[in-house]
């Protein structure tokens, strides 16, 4: 990180913690200076004690005010140390509150999916998101720290001065390339730091993987454990090879530089020894020596570790600022067009799309139109450009060339959020939120997150309301495997066993996760478009067709989009659009495109081949071998 950008990271730093405590901030500032001048001022009174009693004149009056000044100094260093610690935490605490507030007001400031589906972002995302709440308070707790060393090197340097300018001198030139020698090892460190941190984050990959509770399945079954261990160890040999040659490298310029260190103070100690005794030098001038050295050369190193801190804390800071600088992906009009209901319909026109310029084209000139109150449904194989169809629906991202328009106004003139609130959508990848039964579908639409009428009305719809119901606390039941203690504030009480006890998580099976996704998306209403991106895949025979059937009714006279590969399902579309490689292979209804003899023939055929085959095999099979497979 260039020093330009350095600083800063560290007025950011700064001004996020005024912002987040005034009061915390200055008193650790002043607390800071204090412990900075402790030292100096309890070396002086030392010297100034010991000149008295030497000097055979201990006024009394004096030598009191100079020893209450050492006691209360005393005093100070014991519980100093403390003092700060708490109000360096706290102001830190408050500070990461603030960071990470800000972090995440910021990643909403991107509407689109572009950065988070981009890996090098999506990785200063995280690494933002794992430093980001710590790292200010620790630029502005090191920030600080190198100026209270740098302060009690200054004044033991002073201090230095008035017994011999000579002396002060010598210190400092012991001193001076020690601290260029450290400091330039600090920026070799922090960037090794950097440099192994992709292979540390590797390392922290493989070992999460090993004891994910998704992956353990796989690891088991294919007995790969042992391979990740060792692709894991191989990342933690390589981190600690880099590591070790850091050390060593800095264990070689210590000890030219310590050794300089301590022979100029050896020196000079030696000469103010034998001022002393030979009574051109006061004998508090030795004590002073003594403390002035040891707190020049303790602040050198104070100020190098300081230094370090705030160096490593700035790099990591970096992905926090560049999250918070990063342009929205997607551009919002300042004053959007107000688009109002769907009354006519939504149009692609010679839509052109790629990930990023690096990717080949998903979708190559598709042009299409889903129709106000019609059933449109998208069929084809892997990869033909299916959900990306969805996601530049949702405006997720825009189009590269071409346009899609929602009643002749193009999305990109629209405001996202008008526009996502009239849609509903079941997507290929929903999600599963650990949390209640009802959160689970509340979060399809807040206004109805306490509303348990609504909630269980879209359930019903969903055909989940009975599964949900035979929880062991129904609707309250945590749905997690996760959290597994007593969950505070707002979150309802953690998961149960059937029994109703205990803290064993409850696990939905696939097809029902499923549907609490639909029943989410039934939550909110009356949507303009509804889209369904594969919202059967996990359901068993019967419940696919029940749920078929509910779309059937729910879509009817309503505009929607179903994506499938059971064309069984999408059939009953008004409007058959086939993709393949990104572009509009062929399109028309279920009886026209088996007339046509196209993909979604042969597609069509092949299933139902598949379907036959299986009656034709189970027709065959002898009663008992049936009965016993059951
Ligand atoms: N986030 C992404 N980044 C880069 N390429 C992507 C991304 N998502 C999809 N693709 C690519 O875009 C193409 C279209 O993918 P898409 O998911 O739209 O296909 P699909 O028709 O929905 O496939 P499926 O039937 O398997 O769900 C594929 O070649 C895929 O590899």
């Amino acid at each position: 990180m260039r020093g330009s950008a350095g600083a800063r990271a560290v007025v950011t730093a700064l001004g996020m913690a005024w912002r987040a405590s005034r009061g915390l901030t200055i008193a650790f500032a002043v607390l800071s200076a204090l412990m900075a001048v402790l030292p100096v001022t309890i070396a002086w009174c030392t010297k100034l004690v010991l000149d008295e009693i030497a000097g055979g004149r201990p006024g009394a009056g004096v030598t009191a005010v100079l020893g209450a000044v050492l006691a209360g100094c005393g005093v100070l260093t014991a519980l100093g140390p403390q003092i700060v610690q708490y109000v360096k935490d706290e102001s830190g605490r408050r500070i990461g509150l603030v960071a990470q507030d800000r972090l995440f007001r910021a990643t909403e400031r991107f509407v689109g999916l572009a950065r988070f589906e981009d890996p090098a972002f999506h990785d200063r995302i995280r690494m933002a998101q794992q430093y980001g709440g710590a790292t200010p308070g620790m630029v502005v707790s090191a920030a600080l720290g190198a100026a209270r060393t740098a302060m009690t090197g200054a004044g033991f340097l002073v201090s230095l001065m008035t017994i011999s300018p000579w002396m002060a001198a010598l210190v400092l030139g012991a001193v001076v390339p020690s601290l260029a020698a450290e400091l330039r090892l600090s920026r070799r460190r922090a960037a090794m730091l950097w440099g192994i941190g992709p292979v540390e984050r590797r390392e922290i990959f493989f070992g999460e993987l090993l004891v994910n509770v998704q992956a353990a399945k796989e690891l088991r079954l294919f007995g790969i454990g042992a391979h990740l261990r060792g692709l894991m160890n191989a990342q933690r040999r390589a981190a600690n090879a880099e590591r070790s040659r850091t050390d060593r490298r800095e264990l070689g310029v210590q000890a030219v530089t310590g050794t300089t260190a301590a022979l100029a103070a050896g020196g000079g100690l030696l000469w103010v020894l034998v001022s002393a005794a030979n009574g051109t030098g006061a004998i508090g001038d030795v004590a002073l020596f003594v403390a002035a050295v040891a707190g020049v050369q303790a602040a050198a190193g104070g100020l190098v570790l300081e230094l370090v801190t705030a160096h490593q804390q700035v790099l990591l800071f970096g992905h926090y600022l560049a999250v918070l600088d990063a342009q929205p992906d997607l551009p919002v009009p300042a004053r959007p067009r107000r688009a109002g209901p769907l009354r006519r319909g939504i149009e692609l026109n010679d839509v052109w799309f790629r990930y990023s310029p690096d990717h080949p084209w998903a979708l190559r000139g598709v042009s299409l139109t889903i129709p106000y109150g019609s059933a449109v449904a998208l069929a084809g194989r892997n990869g033909a450009g299916k959900s990306t169809v969805v996601k530049l629906l949702c405006r997720m991202y825009d189009p590269e060339r071409g346009s899609i328009r929602w009643d002749g106004i193009d999305l990109r003139e629209m405001d996202p959020a008008e526009l996502r609130a009239r849609i509903g959508a079941v997507f290929q990848d929903y999600m599963h939120y650990d949390m209640t039964a009802a959160e689970n579908i509340g979060l399809g639409d807040l206004t109805a997150m306490d509303d348990r009428g609504r909630i269980e009305a879209a359930a019903r719809r969903a055909g989940v309301h009975d599964v949900v119901g035979r929880l062991p606390r129904g609707y309250d039941t945590m749905l997690s495997r996760i959290f597994t203690g007593p969950v505070e504030d707002g979150l309802k009480e953690d998961v149960l066993t059937e029994d109703g006890g205990g803290d064993v998580g409850v696990h939905l099976s696939g097809g029902q996760w499923q549907r609490l996704a639909l029943a989410r998306a039934y939550l909110r209403g009356e949507r303009d478009l509804l889209i369904l991106d594969e919202p059967s895949s996990g359901l068993d025979a019967e419940a696919e067709h029940e749920i078929h059937r509910g779309l059937r009714e729910h879509r009817r006279g309503r505009t929607s989009l179903l994506i499938s590969h059971r064309l069984g399902a999408v059939r009953d579309a008004d409007h058959i659009v086939v993709l393949d490689g990104g572009q509009v292979a062929e399109q028309g209804t279920h009886t026209g495109l088996l007339a046509c003899g196209g993909i979604y023939a042969h597609l069509f055929a092949l299933q139902a081949e598949g379907y036959r085959h299986r009656e034709d095999r189970n027709s065959d099979a002898p009663h008992d071998r049936l009965s016993g497979a059951r």
